[in-house]
């Protein structure tokens, strides 16, 4: 998502009045003075609305029409996102609209952060009561960072498809997980980027860059003790920390 900026220059004054725009991007800018998702950065840059789509949407389950749900999440134009959803439902796949943009954009971009732990856990066969609590903290980490960054979030969000449920499918079946499990297999010793270079054929993982902007985020506000499952996971992807670390929490 680091070049949506740049594209989203290249299209200036080339788009027609009354455009639209909907981003299913997973991810986030951090500028100097603060975080920007990517449908601000649309909006801002290109002067139009912009609507996000976000959800337990695994390409492949989606591309053979598989059932699954998606949320859109709008600012103030609830036509338009009515607009949107119609035009993206099949029988197969359920849109839902919420009027919490920041928060449906929040929950696809932190989940990806969470899904490194629960691979990391996989990948230290530590089992499923230890996967569900990483993903119990995770959430709670979501939560908490998208409502002081954004106080409007709304709590119902995190039950929509753009929370809970993409939450439970990428730590289950997304490839930030497979590549965290790898990672925890070999001790930490092989990076991130080589695991994803061989494992993924060309495609980028979203949690490992998504995991450094949080910590710069957490950094700069002082926040990091506040949030130790997203603040480890960080120090973990650089080789700060080991693997092991990230069931190494006091409860809170
Ligand atoms: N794959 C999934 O299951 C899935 C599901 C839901 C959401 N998403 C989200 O969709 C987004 C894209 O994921 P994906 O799986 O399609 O990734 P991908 O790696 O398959 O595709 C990314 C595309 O971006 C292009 N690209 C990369 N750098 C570029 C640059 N500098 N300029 C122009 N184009 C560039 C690549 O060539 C590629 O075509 C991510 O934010 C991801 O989180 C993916
Ligand atoms: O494969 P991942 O880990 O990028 O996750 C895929 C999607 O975001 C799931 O909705």
């Amino acid at each position: 998502m680091q070049f949506v900026e740049g594209i989203c220059k290249k299209l200036v004054g080339k788009l027609r009045l009354g455009a639209q725009a909907i981003s299913l991007i997973k991810g986030m800018e951090v500028k100097t003075e603060g975080p920007c998702m990517i449908s601000k950065l649309i909006t801002d840059i290109l002067g139009i609305n912009c609507c996000v789509l976000m959800g337990a949407n695994i390409a492949s389950e989606i591309a053979v029409e598989k059932f699954s749900e998606a949320t859109i999440g709008y600012k103030k134009d609830k036509e338009v996102a009515i607009r949107w959803a119609k035009l993206f439902t099949m029988p197969y796949f359920l849109v839902s609209i919420v009027e919490d943009i920041e928060g449906v954009e929040l929950c696809g971009t932190l989940k990806n952060v969470v899904a490194i732990a629960a691979g990391l856990v996989d990948g230290l066969d530590m089992g499923n009561n230890t996967k569900a609590a990483i993903m119990r903290i995770g959430l709670r980490e979501m939560c908490a960072f998208s409502k002081l960054l954004f106080p409007s979030v709304r709590d119902n969000t995190f039950f929509e498809s753009c929370g809970v449920a993409d939450l439970i499918t990428t730590c289950l079946g997304g490839r930030n997980r497979r590549v965290a499990e790898a990672f925890a297999r070999n001790g930490g010793k092989r990076s991130f980027d080589e695991l994803e270079a061989e494992m993924l054929h060309g495609q980028k993982l979203q949690g490992v860059s998504t995991a450094k902007e949080v910590y710069e985020v957490l950094t700069y506000r002082g926040w990091q003790e506040l949030f130790p499952l997203l603040s480890t996971v960080h120090e973990i992807c650089i080789g700060q920390l080991p693997p092991t670390s990230i069931v190494e929490y006091r409860i809170h």
